[in-house]
């Protein structure tokens, strides 16, 4: 079987290709913001399904430049999915908890009504109603708080902090699921096998558990790297952003496991597999 995965070198492209031979297309190949050259790749690589790692991820610059985050992350993907329900292979898609607006302390669900809070938020829903809308068969896996020992996520940047802090002020109001890029790609994996084999797809959460916030998941880090820097506890006010970020991003995970036998996995060990990877 073909998968052809638009994203070289992202957190989940690179994890992607470390789990299965698989074709990639970088920026390179395919500038996402041109849609005919999307349709003209997957016409060329003719794959049995396509997965889409590739997105604007920068939450903060996504608000003074929304157009280029709706180019990529709603367009581009609804291109994909558009083609794929014409050649009839399944489409797989990954989208975000920031989708939400983070009210209440109760898990997200599939079935409750996103309302994001920022531009990004807003370009990865954008993504999400394309997809469904080109009416073939897909899953749109909503996932939270990325980390990988490839690209740029808060594992990298606490590490980073490090070397010239020795106390560090963290927000400890914004709770969710930090996930491994690594379990992400291998839940993609698996459902693109489900769908194959005539699983109906459909939207899916899929977070680390348990459930954090970011000072908390900062401390994890340290704890496992030694040293004698301090997290000290933060309100969001006390660091602004020009994107505001969700209160509440806990996703609640057990549909996938219900549909596609794969549980979430545990944050606090693919956050050791990263940092031995990271320190080898
Ligand atoms: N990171 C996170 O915390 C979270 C991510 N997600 C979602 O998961 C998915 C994967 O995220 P992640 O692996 O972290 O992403 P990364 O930010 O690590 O990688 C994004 C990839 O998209 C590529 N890309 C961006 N713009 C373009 C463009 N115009 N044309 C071609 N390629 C482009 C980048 O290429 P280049 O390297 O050349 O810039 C890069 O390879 C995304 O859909 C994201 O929205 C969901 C929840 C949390
Ligand atoms: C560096 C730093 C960050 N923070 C806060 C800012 C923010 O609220 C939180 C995390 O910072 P980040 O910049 O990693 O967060 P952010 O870029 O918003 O991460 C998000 O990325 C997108 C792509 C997603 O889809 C989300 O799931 C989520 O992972 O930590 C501090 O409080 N102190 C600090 O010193
Ligand atoms: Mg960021």
């Amino acid at each position: 079987m073909t998968i052809l995965v638009f994203g070289r070198t992202g957190q989940v492209a690179r994890e992607l290709q470390r789990q299965s031979n698989l074709q990639t297309l970088g920026r390179d190949d395919v500038d996402l913001t041109e849609t005919q050259a999307i349709r003209t790749a997957i016409e060329a690589h003719a794959p049995h399904a396509v997965i889409n790692a590739a997105a604007y991820t920068a939450v903060d610059a996504a608000e003074t430049d929304e157009a280029t985050a709706t180019a990529v992350n709603a367009h581009a993907p609804g291109v994909m999915a558009q083609v794929c329900a014409l050649r009839g292979i399944p489409f797989l898609h990954i989208s975000t908890d920031y989708v939400f607006d983070g009210t209440g302390t109760e898990p997200w669900r599939e079935s409750d009504t996103p309302s994001p809070l920022g531009a990004y938020g807003r370009s990865k829903l954008a993504g999400e109603d394309a997809v469904r809308a080109a009416g073939g068969h897909h899953v749109i896996l909503r996932t939270a708080w990325v980390f990988s020992a490839f690209g740029s996520n808060f594992v990298k940047t606490m590490l980073r902090l490090a070397q010239t802090h020795d106390n560090l002020r963290i927000v400890a109001d914004q709770w969710g699921g930090p996930t491994p890029a690594a379990d992400i790609a291998d839940a993609l994996l698996r459902m693109c096998s489900a769908l194959e084999h005539g699983a109906s797809g459909g939207t899916y959460h899929f977070a680390g558990q348990p459930s954090t916030n970011w000072a908390d998941f900062a401390r994890a880090i340290f704890a496992q790297t030694g040293g004698k820097i301090t997290v000290e506890d933060i309100p969001s006010a006390d660091y602004p952003t020009p994107a505001q970020r969700p209160l509440n991003s806990r996703l609640d995970c057990h549909a996938i496991t219900r549909d596609f036998g794969i549980s979430p996995p545990d944050w606090r060990m693919g956050l050791h597999a990263v940092l031995t990877d990271l320190a080898s």
